[in-house]
């Protein structure tokens, strides 16, 4: 298993008291499947994927990445496997406006130390990829909405990640590029053999995925939409 969150718990302070945002969350997603978590807002799913990526620390439970648990490590070894082998896809790209496309990976290697032809190849086998290769020397305002997502599906999986984190994807497309997106994550998730958990409110396009779970009150369950998906 690539990613293996058990009996995760996550509470934060609130007035005199604390709110529970993930409970007892157990979840497993294999290397090539594409996960769904949906939920109505405030239910905890944001909580869970900072929870899987390591942006904050289950109050108990624990998370384990390729077989290796990595919950409770200190801030700079989680760092360090946040940056080998998580990648995260959020909201909006977050591409930085100054660099083309193509530099925009090469960037996320040069954090873990790697340069030169290698790293350029990898970032031009990852724009074909997703279908950029033409626009590998766009700045970010040279592109398109869409265009720019797909970078950042890329960009995240620049240094071959086992667990690619996904956060409301496709929020700010169409639907037609929304439906784009997902295919081509569930195509990247099958191909590299990444584990992919995603968080969506977006259910028209979870035909993609292979597994849908849902999210109430900070409790899991697999959805009843996973089998039609
Ligand atoms: N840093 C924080 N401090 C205090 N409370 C928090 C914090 N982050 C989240 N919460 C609370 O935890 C609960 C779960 O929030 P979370 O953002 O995980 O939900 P969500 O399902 O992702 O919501 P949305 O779909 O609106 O993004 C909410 O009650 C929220 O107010």
């Amino acid at each position: 298993m690539s990613l293996i969150v058990d009996d995760a718990v996550l509470t934060f302070p609130d007035g005199a008291g604390r709110i529970t945002a993930v409970d007892h969350v157990s979840l497993s997603v294999e290397p090539g499947e594409f996960a769904a978590v949906t939920g109505p807002s405030g239910s905890g799913k944001s909580s869970l994927l900072a929870v899987a990526g390591l942006l904050q620390t289950p109050d108990s439970g624990s998370v384990a990445i390729g077989g290796r648990v990595v919950s409770g490590l200190s801030r700079k070894d989680a760092a360090a496997v946040r940056l080998s082998s998580i990648g995260f896809v959020f909201q909006q790209s977050n591409l930085i406006a100054s660099l083309t496309a193509a530099e925009q990976l090469e960037a996320v290697a040069r954090l873990d130390g790697r340069k030169g032809k290698a790293v350029q190849d990898r970032a031009m086998e990852l724009l074909e990829a997703v279908d950029l290769k033409d626009a590998a020397s766009r700045r970010p305002a040279q592109l398109s909405g869409g265009q720019r997502q797909r970078v950042g599906i890329a960009r995240a999986l620049m240094n071959s990640p086992e667990l690619l984190l996904v956060d409301e994807p496709t929020s700010a497309l169409d639907s037609e590029r929304s439906s784009a997106v997902m295919r081509l994550i569930g195509d990247v998730t099958r191909d590299s053999g990444v584990a992919t958990l995603m968080v969506t409110h977006d259910l028209p396009t979870l035909t993609a995925v292979d597994s849908v779970y849902e999210m109430v009150d900070g409790r899991l369950s697999r959805s009843e939409r996973a089998e039609a998906a």
